[in-house]
């Protein structure tokens, strides 16, 4: 049997999402969750979607409610899931294991073959990435135990914005301090922007070197970044996810100044500062939820802290589009993505309202709508707008399953959508 799988793990801090993928066709067998790792009503959920062997119904969908005390927990059972529909990680079809990495540093330009020396250098900066790189590490070290020999492949969130221009990566410090300790800007969420902005270009019939494109990728974590013909030239995350936008626990941009004084006035400690800035703001540090869902629901009720949430969320992200237009120069499509980017209407529309001057307009139905393509990628902006608006839904782990078989099968990866 020639194997033509690949399994993409996508580790975050208390969640892990996996997918198998069948890359002759780029189908997926088999789809699921794990959320609230290390809590003790932890939920997987899997969902078989083509039989590897006569065990389980296609689309059948199973979920287990039960304590996953931590991530190697929660992959072991992911990987009884996928055995139990016959297609576990000792199957003969899986080519390679793709791992979404979130910091990999200057240094990892491409995906990258998982070897000693690869794993010691996502370590060594998990400082810098503290919420995310100890679970990506962890998922590649037990995938390794549970498929040995097999080919792990790293696919890291900072290697899309390493063509980042100089002047957008260096942070006004002094540079000889900033050198010897690596300070600068590295940017995430790369896989994502690197799919939408292609799909976009794709979607105005266009090539990617054609096009310029300002790519919101609102999620949990939240970032914006500006495309120039295919090339990231300037993201709003930094050194580490923090800077930015307003994301669902995260502060995004502050005076730094903040710190010191919480330190010297509020007399708290460094990791006190850290955890108050990445655990307990944003959204929720605002509003006390963190769920755009759940803050419509309340703003729908008359909730003035919800709604004061809102505006501060939406404000972050009108300045950042301000900006990256300066930086382009010129605009073709402001493209929004993740989940709060693709399922929330009054985020795009409150974000592009009185931008028309730059000339974005939305239009309120198309807006509103569900998109006629399969991905659900779609033009929500008026005809009259000369800049395009776009629902344009990420897939990080097609992206990253490309990446990994083209390595793996030393081709170049699908360039489509
Ligand atoms: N139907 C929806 N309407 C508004 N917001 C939504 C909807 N579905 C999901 N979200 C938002 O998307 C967030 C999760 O986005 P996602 O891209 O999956 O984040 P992450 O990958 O960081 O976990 C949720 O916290 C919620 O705020
Ligand atoms: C880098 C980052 O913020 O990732 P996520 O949105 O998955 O938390
Ligand atoms: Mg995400």
């Amino acid at each position: 049997m020639t194997a033509t799988r690949v399994l993409v793990l996508n580790s975050g801090s208390s969640s892990v999402k996996y997918q198998l993928l069948e890359m002759t066709d780029e189908s997926r067998l088999a789809v699921g969750l794990v959320e609230r790792i290390g809590e003790n009503q932890s939920r997987l959920t899997h969902v078989c979607l083509r039989r590897g062997s006569p065990v389980a119904s296609e689309g059948e969908r199973r979920e287990r409610v039960e304590e996953f005390a931590d991530h190697e927990a929660a992959l072991r059972a992911a990987a009884e899931e996928l055995a139990a529909d016959g297609l576990g990680l000792d199957s003969p079809g899986l080519a390679a294991i793709g791992h979404r990495v979130v910091h990999g540093g200057q240094w990892f330009t491409r995906p990258t073959l998982v070897d000693d020396d690869v794993l010691a250098e996502i370590r060594r900066l998990v400082p810098v990435a503290p919420l995310h790189n100890p679970a990506n590490l962890t998922g590649i070290t037990t995938a390794q135990t549970l498929s040995p020999g097999l080919p792990q492949v790293a696919v890291f969130d900072t290697t899309f914005h390493t063509t980042m221009p100089e002047h957008a990566a260096r942070y006004a410090i002094d540079v000889g301090t900033a050198d010897e300790h690596r300070v600068r800007r590295y940017g995430f969420h790369g896989t994502s922007h690197a799919y939408v902005s292609r799909r976009t270009a794709e979607l105005l019939g266009k090539d990617p070197s054609e096009v310029n494109v300002i790519v919101l990728h609102l999620g949990n974590g939240a970032s914006v970044s500006a495309v120039e013909g295919g090339r990231c030239v300037d993201t709003s995350m930094g050194l580490t996810p923090l800077e930015g936008l307003v994301m669902g626990t995260r502060s995004g941009d502050l005076d730094p100044a903040v710190v010191f004084h919480l330190v010297r006035v509020a007399g708290m400690t460094v990791d006190e500062v850290d955890e108050l800035l990445n655990k307990r703001s944003g959204l929720v540090g605002l509003c006390g939820d963190n769920d755009m869902r759940e803050i419509r629901r309340r703003i729908e009720e008359g909730d003035e802290r919800a709604q004061l949430a809102f505006d501060i969320y939406i404000h972050r992200i009108k300045k950042y589009i301000g900006a990256y237009y300066a930086v382009l120069g010129r605009v073709d499509a402001v493209a929004f993505t993740a989940g709060v980017g693709e399922n929330s209407p009054p985020v795009r529309e409150a974000a592009l309202a009185g931008l028309e001057g730059l000339g974005l307009a939305v239009d309120p139905a198309a807006n509103e709508a569900e998109g006629p393509a399969a991905d659900g990628a779609r033009l929500i902006s008026s005809r009259d707008a000369r800049v395009a608006a776009a629902v344009v839904p990420t897939d990080e782990e097609l992206e990253i399953a490309r990446q990994t078989y083209a390595l793996v099968t030393g081709r170049e990866p699908r360039q489509t959508g």
